[in-house]
């Protein structure tokens, strides 16, 4: 059970091999059109099987709401949506039953909870950020009503980068990549890495806009904090740059800030984000994913006895994880956004007038 959020507030259940995922998000406003066919469409995006660049595990992940909505409208009381697992295979894991795979949670698991659910990760299993999507399909449905969209696409694979980003390319993408020149190349990447029984890691580029001035706080609830923190809670993503990131600690003060006109900013190398607060530009996050731990190479690892050992994996993984990432990305950052929006309404004494009044 993981809960996140202040007014807009979500837990997710279920275990990879379990008998079902889902959610509960709670603090959704009353009288949201929820559009059923949207969130399906999300977890769509999302879903394992789809191609030989994604783990081969086939699972329709179709969504049921199980409550909270009424007459397509939301009710303003929880809404649960429920995802059943159908394609398990549990059996393939019972090689590694008493073994850890090298880069995945089951060292840390095991020693912190003393037990070994072997089959496909458990709860460590990144089957849980189906639920994400789930959520964050009507947090993004409740922004929009805002002006506000969330995108995201794939801006690097093992290395090669790409050079025009292009959210409208990434739709059509079986990869999600917002180059098209460079799609064949970091396609190539994944297939090669896959032949060499082996996986590759890549980066996942979000862009948020239509956001007002003024969401987050300028300590403890920054909102660059809050979205790298949100970020950082998808499996294998080991880094969050906001903006510039990690170049701007090697650029001039001169370079990094952006001037201001009266019409807004002449650049945009904060990414949106200035002392914890929306400034009114597209927010810009890059998203570093690791490759996938779970590769079929032979690795040298130790058993639940701490014995070392030699061993070959089978299972069904992802030859690369960033590109099913780069949407649970979009939902997480959809989550935070509708959150700081909600509580944002009552940051200063206008805007609770306006309401009261
Ligand atoms: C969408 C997605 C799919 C993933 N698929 C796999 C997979 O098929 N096999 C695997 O070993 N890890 C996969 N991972 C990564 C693991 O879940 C993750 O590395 C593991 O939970 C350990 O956590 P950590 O890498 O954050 O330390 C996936 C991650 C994401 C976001
Ligand atoms: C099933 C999904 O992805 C899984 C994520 C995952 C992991 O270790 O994170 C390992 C693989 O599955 P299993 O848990 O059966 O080993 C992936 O197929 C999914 O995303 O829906």
């Amino acid at each position: 059970m993981n809960s996140f959020g202040q007014k807009l507030r979500f837990s997710t259940f279920g275990e990879s091999h379990g008998v079902a995922l889902g959610c509960i998000l709670d603090g959704v406003p009353a009288g949201l059109k929820i559009d059923e066919k949207f969130i399906q469409s999300e977890l769509d995006r999302r879903k394992p099987g789809k191609s030989e660049f994604e783990t081969a595990r086939k699972e329709a992940d179709k969504v049921e709401i199980l409550s909270g909505v009424f007459e397509g409208l939301s009710t303003g009381t929880p809404i649960a949506m429920v995802i059943y697992n159908t394609n398990q295979k549990s059996k393939d894991y019972s090689n590694i039953k008493d073994i850890f795979r090298p880069g995945h949670a089951d060292f840390t698991y095991f020693h912190k909870y003393g037990l070994r659910d072997y089959r496909g990760g458990g709860r460590s299993s990144a089957r849980e950020t189906a639920a994400r999507v789930a959520a964050g399909a009507i947090a993004k449905l409740m922004i929009k009503e805002l002006g506000i969209e969330v995108k995201s696409g794939i801006c690097e694979i093992d290395g090669i980068k790409s050079k025009n980003l292009n959210y409208e390319a990434a739709k059509k993408s079986i990869i999600f990549a917002l180059d098209a020149e460079m799609e064949d190349a970091q396609k190539e990447a994944i297939l090669n890495a896959k032949n060499e029984h082996d996986s590759v890691g890549g980066v996942s580029r979000v862009k948020i806009s239509g956001v007002p001035v003024g969401l987050g706080q300028p300590l403890y609830y920054k909102l660059d904090g809050v979205l790298a923190d949100a970020m950082m809670g998808i499996n294998a993503v080991k880094a969050v740059e906001i903006g510039d990131g990690i170049l701007s600690s090697s650029a001039k003060g001169s370079d990094n800030n952006d001037e201001i006109r009266s019409n807004g900013f002449e650049s945009n190398h904060a990414g949106g984000i200035l002392g914890g607060i929306s400034n009114g530009d597209d927010i810009i996050l890059n998203v570093h994913f690791k490759p996938t731990p779970s590769i079929f190479k032979e690795q040298h690892t130790v058993n639940t006895k701490n014995e070392e050992l030699d061993f070959s994996l089978k299972g069904r993984h992802d030859p690369c994880v960033a590109i099913r990432g780069t949407i649970v990305c979009e939902a997480m950052a959809a989550l935070v956004i509708a959150d700081m929006c909600l509580l944002n309404m009552g940051s200063n004494m206008d805007g609770i007038l306006k309401y009261y009044k």
